[in-house]
């Protein structure tokens, strides 16, 4: 754990003569997005439903992976919708109120997007990949954004969950809170559950499932879960970079050279269909497509 007076930035051991990753989202603009975040969650229901999930559909609000009617539900109401590239984009889900809703959003995802370019760059490039292989997969594809909130539950915080074990299907999620002062992220390491700390002014970046198959390995899909507090509310923004739909997603050559195939291909497109079918449930999705052991 890092001391909190620590001054956080690029180790030299980790950037010998590379350029810094200095492109970050303008604080203003993750402020803009973060109230109008916060004013559509504090609407009356009524008024949130006007953007409510179809039947059989993702986008809207709602509540995330409901599949039978007789699972427990996770103590959260959420909002997920595609931001990006634009024509991927369903109004009839993004919230009119508050008025500036929508912008904050267009903003927000097009400065964030480009963080996440530069990311996925420097890891190829930390692994020995050659720095444009995963920004070429990820370029100009579809970039989901789910807002989830977080009620408090005085009764069972500690009996109910907020979001169930998970890890994305995504290559790369970004994500931030809202208050950093309510602990909520948790994450599964060794067979453990430790909680992040956020920072302040920074994201938390998670790989996800079709990074982990693409760089065969070499990135891990991170579990984790969002446990609820007794007394305060939470919420939480985060941003998808999905590869293309028709991609066949599996072990890149750049991540292979010489090493054997560890996940079998698939195409992204039933990938995503058999995720959004099931309840969420830690890395058994992707475990399905592993051929070796680690
Ligand atoms: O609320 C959080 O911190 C986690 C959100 C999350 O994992 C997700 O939206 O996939
Ligand atoms: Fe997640």
């Amino acid at each position: 754990m890092l001391a909190h007076d620590t001054i956080v930035g690029p180790l030299p051991e980790f950037t010998k003569g590379d350029e810094l990753i200095n492109h970050g989202v303008p604080e203003q603009v993750i402020g803009n997005l973060k109230s109008d975040v916060v004013e559509f969650f504090k609407q009356p229901l009524q008024d949130k439903q006007e953007c409510a999930q179809q039947p059989g559909g993702v986008e809207g609000y709602g509540q995330a992976f409901v599949v039978s009617e007789d699972q427990k539900l996770d103590w959260a109401d959420m909002l997920y919708i595609l931001v990006q590239p634009t024509e991927s984009r369903d109004l009839r889900f993004w919230p009119t109120r508050p008025p500036s809703f929508r912008n904050s959003v267009d903003v927000y995802s097009s400065e964030a997007r480009e963080v996440g370019y530069r990311l996925l760059e420097s890891m190829a490039k930390g692994v020995g990949a050659e720095p444009a292989t995963l920004r070429a997969v990820f370029q100009g594809q579809a970039l989901g954004m789910r807002v989830n909130y977080y009620p408090p539950c005085r009764q069972a915080a500690d009996r109910v969950l907020g979001l169930s074990p998970h890890t994305d299907a995504d290559g790369l999620t970004l994500l931030f809170q809202i208050n950093n002062d309510v602990h909520g992220l948790q994450v599964k390491k060794d067979g453990k559950w430790f909680a992040v700390e956020a920072m302040d002014g920074a994201f938390i970046v998670n790989v996800g499932d079709a990074l982990e198959i693409m760089s065969n390995g070499k990135f891990t899909s991170v579990e984790h879960r969002a446990v609820i507090h007794p007394t305060k509310e939470r919420t939480s923004v985060a941003l998808f970079f999905f590869p293309s739909s028709d991609m066949i997603v599996g072990p890149l050559p750049e991540f292979m050279k010489g090493d054997q195939m560890r996940y079998r291909s698939t195409s992204f497109h039933d990938f995503m269909k058999q995720y959004f079918a099931e309840k969420l449930d830690g890395r058994k999705h992707l475990e399905r497509l592993r051929l070796l052991e680690q």
